[in-house]
């Protein structure tokens, strides 16, 4: 179990170029499933989720070639599909969240899809209804072991419909569509996810040669086609590293510039961090904080009563980053309310933060104030877990503002998706070592 050792209390200086997005690479990756042809990738984010799923794909059959740091090809021309019936797929399927993204290209191009019950994060229940109902519909047989928590869909082929999703799914959005596009017909997904990963996915998609339209509503239009060719695309900055660096800035009182963030996909990241007090400057493309010397005022509404921050599917706030402005409210002026509707189990992490001196009730699984000692008192260093990769972070970024040394375990959680985080944040003057 890896270990990071942190000695906090030390301004940082300087700029920090985020990383290709976690979230998008795992959809993305499985896309190159559908094709034949040769699919160029860049600015592939070098994390253990993202390095499992490419793994996979290799030994799926998938011919997969590094042309230099973050760009790779893949070529699905020759699958080896007898994997998805191996002990070894069992084992590997289960690593990570992503790989449940799989099963929609599979089963659109060789008509059948599998995958055990996939990993991830342990935040709550994480459902796959609205995946296996979307493909259901489209007319894939679904079968399921209870035993093995095995998933298994399968079709001669697949006939557009109209579907109206249960909920916005967005790794269930991005299965359906990549089912979708290679099958008979119109498909409308109605309630669909339309965050800028999926959007990015549709657009590497019609690439390729697909029809869907509505790409960035929640009414995606897809015109089913027979094939898909090969393409080139480019991975956006992940904007939950954007967010993780935002609350850092502040809560170390550091300045620090944040580069090429792509602004407009942002959506209400930026202004959300506003409302806890932090300036947030639009330079060109780049994010830059100013030091914080005076601290920051979290904003009442307008009617005076406390701030609430909760999350919602997009265009709302994403629950990813709703950690990290938990950890950044201990430090604030004022109180805010954290409501996490999404998952049940995220919150739980705050129990260490009580430890290092954070005021913070947790109200129930969902919801916590924060009660922000304006840098009156600074948190005490401790020795912590971190229990999902947000979580993680976000104490990463507590220890990084308190006095003395912290020690984080298990930071395999943390490396699934911050690419390289110790080198990266030493090079802007953090005392953080790896140790194993
Ligand atoms: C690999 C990947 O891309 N993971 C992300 C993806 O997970 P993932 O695609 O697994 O998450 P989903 O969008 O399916 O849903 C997340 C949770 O929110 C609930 N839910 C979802 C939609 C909705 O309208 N109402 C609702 O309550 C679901 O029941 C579920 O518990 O999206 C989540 C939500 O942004 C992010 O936290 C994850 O980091
Ligand atoms: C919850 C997350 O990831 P995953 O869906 O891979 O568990 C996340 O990225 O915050």
């Amino acid at each position: 179990m890896g270990t990071f050792k942190i000695e906090g209390g030390h301004q940082l200086k300087g700029s920090i170029q985020p990383q290709g997005a976690k979230n998008e690479a795992l959809q993305i990756l499985c896309a190159v499933l559908l094709t034949p042809e040769l699919v160029t990738i860049n600015n592939i984010p070098d994390i253990v989720d993202v390095n499992k799923l490419i793994s996979l794909l290799k030994k799926l059959g998938v011919k997969v070639e590094q042309l230099s740091r973050g760009t790779y090809t893949f070529q699905a021309d020759k699958l080896n599909l007898e994997y998805l019936e191996s002990d070894a797929f069992k084992i590997d399927g289960r690593g990570l969240r992503g790989s449940i993204m799989i099963v929609g290209p599979l089963l659109a191009r060789f008509g059948k899809g599998y995958i055990p019950k996939p990993g991830g994060d342990k935040i709550g229940r994480r459902r796959l209804d609205t995946h296996f109902e979307g493909l259901i519909k489209l007319g894939a047989k679904f079968r399921y072991s209870k035993e093995d928590q095995f998933y298994g869909v399968e079709a001669e082929y697949l006939t557009g419909t109209y579907m109206l999703l249960e909920e916005a799914s967005v790794t269930g959005t991005a299965n359906i569509v990549m089912a979708a596009v290679l099958a008979k017909g119109k498909t409308t997904i109605y309630n669909a996810a339309c965050e800028p990963y999926l959007q990015q996915l549709c657009k590497m998609l019609n690439r390729m040669g697909a029809k869907i339209s509505g790409v960035g509503s929640n009414m995606l239009i897809i015109d089913g086609v027979e094939s898909l060719g090969g393409t080139d695309h480019t991975m956006l900055p992940d904007m939950i590293e954007i967010g993780s660096w935002i609350g850092l800035a502040a809560m170390t009182k550091s300045e620090l510039t944040i580069t090429n963030v792509s602004w407009d996909d942002l959506g209400v990241i930026p202004n959300v961090f506003r409302k806890l007090g932090i300036t947030v400057e639009k330079q060109g493309d780049d994010i830059h904080i100013p030091a914080h010397t005076d601290g920051y005022e979290i904003q009442s509404f307008i009617d005076g009563s406390i701030l609430t921050i909760s999350d919602a599917p997009w265009p709302g706030f994403t629950p990813d980053l709703l950690s990290i402005i938990l950890v950044v409210a201990t430090q604030a002026r004022g109180s805010v309310l954290v409501h996490q509707k999404m998952f049940e189990s995220r919150l739980f992490f705050v129990d260490k933060l009580i430890d290092m001196g954070a005021k913070i009730i947790l109200c129930d699984p969902h919801r916590a104030t924060v009660i922000g000692h304006d840098f009156k008192s600074t948190l005490k260093a401790t020795t912590m877990t971190s229990p999902d990769i947000r979580a993680g972070v976000s104490l990463l970024i507590a220890a990084l503002s308190a006095k003395g040394t912290s020690t984080i375990q298990n930071i395999e959680q943390i490396d699934r998706g911050y690419e390289n985080i110790d080198e990266r944040l030493r090079a802007i003057g953090a005392r953080i070592e790896r140790v194993e």
